[in-house]
């Protein structure tokens, strides 16, 4: 399986600002240079798969294609148990049109109601795609519950009503640095930095 060069370059298949300024906190001491799809003007393809690695993959070989280089696909959602795991890969979906996430949050609550299964993960499938269609997958998770109201003012997303398993404070309550440590995507790179790119 190839691997990444230290020093590469690749594309950030991803429009959300939230993930993008994780992702190169996370990569700053890695030697791998980004530049995100937005940068390019790459488009937004559709999400039409029912897994978040299949999505993951959809979004880095859309990007590897048009871009000629390397690209790195982020899917991620919440899953909340008493949902049966929803919103899971629709979770920007409940945002709306305009993925607002204080909608989306608040779907949560009303339809979690008042179920007293409070336990909830986030997921991130990260997919590394080459320009000639080959991929490679990883996937973290971070388990947790959720609190209502939301609070905090950092983060993005879900972030304000979730609090990781060990902790007190909701993801928006702790900075980059903190949940990138614990989180599914601070999980899901450093898997994909010890398994797709050259020590
Ligand atoms: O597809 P891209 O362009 O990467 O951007 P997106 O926002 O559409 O991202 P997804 O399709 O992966 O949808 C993920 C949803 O889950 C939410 N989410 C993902 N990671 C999160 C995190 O670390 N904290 C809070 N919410 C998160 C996020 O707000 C989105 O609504
Ligand atoms: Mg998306």
């Amino acid at each position: 399986m190839r691997r990444l060069p230290r020093g590469s370059k690749i594309v950030l298949a991803s429009h959300n600002a939230g993930k993008l300024r994780e992702f190169s906190a996370l990569l700053a001491t890695s030697g791998i240079t980004v530049i995100s799809a937005g940068e390019l003007d790459l488009p937004e393809p559709e999400e039409t798969e029912e897994t978040f690695a299949g999505n993951a993959a959809i979004k880095a070989l859309a990007a590897a294609r048009a871009s000629g280089l390397p690209a790195l696909a982020d899917d991620s959602g919440f899953c909340v148990a008493a949902l049966n795991g929803q919103p899971g890969v629709y979770s920007a979906r409940w945002g709306g049109p305009t993925k607002d996430m204080t909608i989306a949050m608040e779907r949560v609550h009303a339809e979690t109601g008042d179920n007293p299964d409070r336990r909830a993960s986030f997921v991130a499938a990260l997919c590394l795609a080459w320009p000639d269609g080959e991929t490679r997958a990883v996937e973290g998770q971070c388990h947790g519950h959720t609190v209502w109201p939301p609070r905090g003012e950092l983060g993005h997303g879900y972030d304000p009503m979730f609090i990781p398993e060990g902790e007190n404070r909701t993801f928006a309550e702790m900075t980059d640095a903190e949940k990138n440590s614990v989180s599914h995507r601070g999980r899901a790179l450093a898997l994909f930095l010890s398994e797709c790119v050259e020590n």
